[in-house]
């Protein structure tokens, strides 16, 4: 799938990623949307799992959140986005995902902002592993935001979420089918027994012959493998259980201490993924280190994925920050 837009395109040079692996140049590729850079106050969007730098637009995954008269108001605020390198929306090309973590997507995202001349900016907003991607951009250059926000995500990957991706691994490197395979299983995980029951009830798909949830987990299959690639899904869920802002640095409380950003953790109340016990221990933790800290829940049968579907709790939350 290609972006609406042809991104802008930075060249990172002599990048050696945590592993040790070395790359000569890396492509970053990103979209701006609202008022020139270094016009407005910055906000640096983070995507998802399967996102990428068109947040608005035809095909924008953030819309309801972000726009002329949004609470993330384009006229007001410059929003920028970078692709993750290798997600496959900008034909940036990676030698293997084993060689990336998520602090490597944010050392280069910093990168990037350092190369259009940007020390600091308003927020850093990002759901799931784009929040993840938030936190290490925080850890890594603790005075470059204003405001923090991570969503349905956290600092770390807990080893609940690690075997998810674990799993998510195998099947994209065992099936026949490892996109469709892997998607299916991962809507377990981005949903909740209560979600399937509200939209299925058990009801069968009449033309299919099968139960609804069958279709519609099949359908979700489908879907990813018509527009996502695998050498990017197999990225993309590297980085998700690679989150940490520790490793190899020492503890939390050393390295949270320099953050100077004010941090609004959003929470999901049914989340499987990032639950809010361990959002709430973050969060208590900032505050017992008297950082600049708060958590929001939004409430929610949809677990996980409610940051992409439950906007009126999230416009409502965010409100304060954007005003
Ligand atoms: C932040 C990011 O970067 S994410 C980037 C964008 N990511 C995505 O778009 C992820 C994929 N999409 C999704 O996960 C979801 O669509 C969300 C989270 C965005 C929205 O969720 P919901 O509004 O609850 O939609 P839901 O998950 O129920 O799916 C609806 C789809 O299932 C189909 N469907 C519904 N019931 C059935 C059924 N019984 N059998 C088969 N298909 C079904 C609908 O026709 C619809 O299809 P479409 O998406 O092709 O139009
Ligand atoms: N539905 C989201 C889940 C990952 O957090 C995506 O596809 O990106």
């Amino acid at each position: 799938m290609r972006l609406e837009n042809k991104p802008n395109i930075l060249t990172l040079t002599n990048f050696t990623t945590e592993s040790g692996a070395f790359y000569a140049t890396l492509n970053l590729s990103y979209q701006v949307f609202g008022p020139a850079l270094h016009t407005a106050p910055i906000v640096v969007v983070n995507h998802a799992l399967t996102g990428n730098s068109q947040v608005i637009g035809a095909t924008g995954w953030w819309n309801d959140l972000i726009g002329p008269a949004k609470t993330i108001d384009t006229q007001k605020y410059t929003v920028i986005a970078f692709n993750v390198p290798g997600n496959g929306f900008d034909g940036s090309v990676i030698e293997s995902y084993l060689d990336f973590t998520a602090r490597d997507v944010a050392q280069l995202f910093n990168l990037g902002l350092q190369q259009l001349e940007i020390n600091l900016v308003y927020a850093i907003i990002g759901g799931s592993v784009g929040g993840g991607i938030a936190w290490e951009m925080a850890a890594l250059s603790p005075q470059l935001a204003q405001h923090l926000i991570p969503i349905a995500t956290d600092w770390k990957a807990t080893d609940w979420l690690m075997a998810n991706c674990y799993l998510q691994e195998q099947i994209l490197n065992n099936s026949s089918r490892p996109i469709e395979d892997a998607r299916i299983h991962a809507m377990l995980c981005y949903r909740t027994p209560e979600s399937f029951e509200a939209k299925f009830n058990r009801t069968i798909n009449s033309e299919l012959g099968v139960f609804n949830i069958e279709s519609w987990l099949a359908h979700h299959g489908e879907k990813l493998q018509q527009r996502f690639q695998l050498a990017s899904y197999k990225l993309m869920n590297q980085l998700l259980k690679t989150i940490d802002i520790t490793r190899g640095r020492g503890s939390f409380e050393s390295v949270v201490a320099p953050i100077t950003a004010n941090i609004h953790i959003i929470g999901i109340n049914t989340d499987l993924f990032f639950t809010p016990t361990e959002n709430r221990k973050t969060n208590l933790e900032l505050q017992q280190l008297q950082l600049q800290t708060s958590y929001q829940e939004i409430e929610s049968i949809h677990g996980h994925d409610a940051f992409l579907i439950e906007f009126e709790q999230l416009n409502r939350l965010l409100a304060t920050v954007f005003e």
